[in-house]
């Protein structure tokens, strides 16, 4: 990368439970020794991403590259914050500090911090990337989303997490997941089936017992689960997922399963899977959401979603 490259760095050091603090300094000599010039504006709240994006393309002329370190979220507040000043002079690049990292997982962005940096600043490639839209057509708000926006189960586990009073403690001493897979196995036996309908250009269906109903740009949720396989960041359309409620048992086997290599849970009975540019999902009964692991709380959602497009490097 030529020695003139300048970043506009968007950091959360809260990110995968306080790991920015560790690997930051490390990311700064990299920099350091690149001799790109940079400037950090460090989040002070959450949500703050969103703001810093927009800041920063206000205050710019010319081509611009955010880098965000941080994980799923930090990613997400930003592509927003860029979503409200869309231009085309704006790239991304991301360095995934997070404790999920799914984006990366789907886009091929090294997991490991130092690795992902070290590729943008030596061997940088451009992308353009499929982003999620979603309107909410209940009040016309809408939101950009990297990842998935999920109702029921999912969100559930999302909305569990958050509340949950050990998470802060747990995440304290590095052990957020123990809190996640308390939020995971809570959440499975609160979380009941429910009608959903949805719309495709070319199907529409209803189904009466949902569990999961997620909308994703690429194959991951919850931390590295491959959901759907086929899914990509680069085929201009989104795909849906619904997962129907079935026995205890059962759907052990089918999330064991969707660890295991040949992705056979795509075949089980429960699994529903649309493609589509364009698609409307609609819980008519109060369901917990979740936008790129962003908690929606509990409401009926009547959601339309199409897709945009980001440029990215890495
Ligand atoms: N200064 C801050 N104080 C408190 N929270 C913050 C601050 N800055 C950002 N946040 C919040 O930190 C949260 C966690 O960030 P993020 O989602 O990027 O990390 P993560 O949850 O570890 O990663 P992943 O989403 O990949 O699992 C976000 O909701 C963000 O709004």
């Amino acid at each position: 990368m030529a020695a003139s490259q300048h970043y506009e760095i968007i950091l959360n050091q809260f990110a995968g439970s306080g790991r920015v603090h560790i690997v930051w300094p490390k990311l700064q000599q990299q920099l350091d020794h690149a001799q790109v010039t940079y400037q950090v504006h460090e989040t002070q709240y959450a949500g703050h991403a969103n703001q810093l994006a927009q800041e920063i393309i206000d205050q710019q002329s010319t081509q611009i590259i955010l880098l965000v370190i941080g994980g799923d979220g930090t990613l997400h507040e930003a592509l927003n914050g860029v979503a409200q000043r869309p231009d085309p002079s704006v790239t991304l690049a991301y360095v995934p500090c997070g404790s999920g990292n799914d984006f990366a997982r789907g886009a091929g962005i090294a997991l490991e911090p130092t690795t992902a940096l070290q590729h943008l600043l030596t061997q940088p490639q451009q992308h353009t990337l499929d982003i999620g839209f979603c309107e909410n057509l209940e009040n016309h708000n809408w939101c950009v989303f990297s990842n998935n926006i999920g109702i029921g189960f999912d969100a559930h586990v999302v909305h569990r997490t958050n509340l949950s009073a050990s998470k802060r403690y747990l995440n304290k001493y590095h052990l957020g997941s123990l809190a996640y897979l308390a939020s995971l196995i809570g959440a499975f036996f609160k979380q009941r089936s429910f009608p959903i309908q949805i719309q495709t250009p070319t199907t529409k269906v209803q189904f009466k017992r949902a569990f999961l109903v997620t909308t994703t740009n690429h194959p991951y949720f919850g931390g590295g689960v491959p959901i759907m396989p086929q899914a990509t960041l680069h085929d201009g359309r989104l795909d849906l997922v619904i997962v129907e409620r079935i026995p205890t048992v059962a759907f052990i086997g089918l999330f064991a399963l969707m660890m295991l290599p040949g992705h056979l849970h795509t075949r089980f009975k429960a699994v529903h899977h649309y493609q589509a540019d364009t698609l409307t999902v609609e819980s008519t009964t109060p369901q917990f959401g979740q936008a790129d692991g962003e908690d929606l709380g509990k409401r009926s959602f009547h959601f339309k979603f199409s897709v945009r497009h980001q440029k990215f490097i890495f």
